[in-house]
């Protein structure tokens, strides 16, 4: 069987008082792309420098490709890396940045320029080798310093926040050529991010981290649809969160509801959203919070007729 492109075990790191990172263990398969996803200061890109070789962890292995690099430092480590502050060297041109990793294994000039040329048409920059670092806009830097990455042909690719510095429409375009570009290459994946909407779109398998802690680990329609916790379904956006007291909260989720039949409830608090509303009613389970289109608003005046489907509730811990 192949190794894992990714194993962490028991990954701990902490900077004086700060336990940044505890007992972290996770595994990327090679093919895979997962994305470790919490709230900011929760400890992830210490995960990612300590797989990196940029930090050290306190206890814990490190093991890329099956092979134990705990020791070993960034270079020897074979990851290609993405990271925001990790950036392009100001006086090579972007041929000369994405050729100079292959150059560092070994590969004639020749042969370097022509993988980078390829890492630059997959990353759709291609028309700009020649330019300098400077001479590019944030979102064409992101496209380069990616190339970079992939022209190491590395058996993992590690990248920290990879479209924060871009404007929304930056941001959805290269969102939807990271997806494409992930599927096609065969190395492992691990994206660090703190938006829900990345992570959903991005990756296969998602970790959610909490205070140094990884909290829930599944694939991705696992973890954004069955939360394992209160604080897990408040992170990725739940509308509908109701203590039940005793240490459990219910999770209702929207497709639950249906509208139009059962229970009168009134409406306690109406928001214009754009093509809709968001509403609120109380319910005998607790103030329930529904967004509805334009047509679905006819059915809201006073009072909203809803059923909630009891088998579509969960009972989860409550750790807010
Ligand atoms: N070099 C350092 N020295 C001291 N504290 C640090 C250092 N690096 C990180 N920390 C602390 O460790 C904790 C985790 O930081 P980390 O950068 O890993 O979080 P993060 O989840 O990646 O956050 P963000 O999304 O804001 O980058 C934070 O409390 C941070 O302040």
């Amino acid at each position: 069987m192949t190794p894992p492109a990714l194993q962490t075990q028991d990954l701990s790191k902490s900077f004086g008082p700060v336990q940044a990172a505890w007992d972290v263990s996770l595994s990327v398969a090679r093919g895979e792309t997962l994305a470790l996803l919490g709230p900011s200061g929760c400890g992830k890109s210490t995960v990612l420098r300590c797989v990196a070789g940029l930090e050290k962890p306190d206890s814990g292995r490190v093991y890329i490709g099956g092979q134990d690099v705990t020791q070993w430092p960034p270079e020897a480590r074979n990851v290609g890396l993405v990271f925001q502050d990790y950036a392009l060297f100001p006086h090579l041109n972007v041929l000369g940045n994405v050729a100079y990793g292959p150059r560092m294994r070994g590969k004639p000039r020749a042969q370097a320029e022509a993988r980078a040329r390829e890492a630059l048409a997959l990353a759709r920059v291609g028309e700009l080798e020649r330019r300098l670092p400077a001479q590019l806009s944030g979102g064409q830097q992101q496209r380069v310093a990616l190339a970079r990455a992939l022209a190491t042909d590395s058996p993992l690719l590690l990248l920290d926040e990879p479209l924060s510095n871009l404007d929304e429409r930056l941001r959805a375009e290269l969102r939807a050529d990271l997806r494409e570009l992930f599927a096609q290459v065969a190395s492992g994946v691990l994206l660090v991010t703190h938006d829900q909407r990345e992570a959903l779109a991005l990756a296969g398998r998602v970790a959610v981290m909490r205070a140094g802690r990884l909290v829930q680990q599944g694939t991705a329609a696992e973890v954004f649809e069955r939360p394992a916790t209160a604080w897990v379904a408040q992170f990725l956006g739940w509308a509908n969160i109701l203590p039940q007291g005793g240490g459990s909260a219910l999770l209702v989720p929207e497709g639950a509801v249906t509208l139009g039949v059962g229970e009168d409830c009134p409406v306690l608090a109406r928001q214009p959203i754009e093509l809709g509303e968001t509403v609120t009613v109380q319910h005998p389970l607790g103030p329930l919070t529904l967004h509805l289109s334009v047509r679905e608003l006819s059915l809201a005046g006073e009072h909203l007729a809803l059923e909630v489907n009891p088998n579509r509730v969960q009972t989860v811990p409550d750790d807010r």
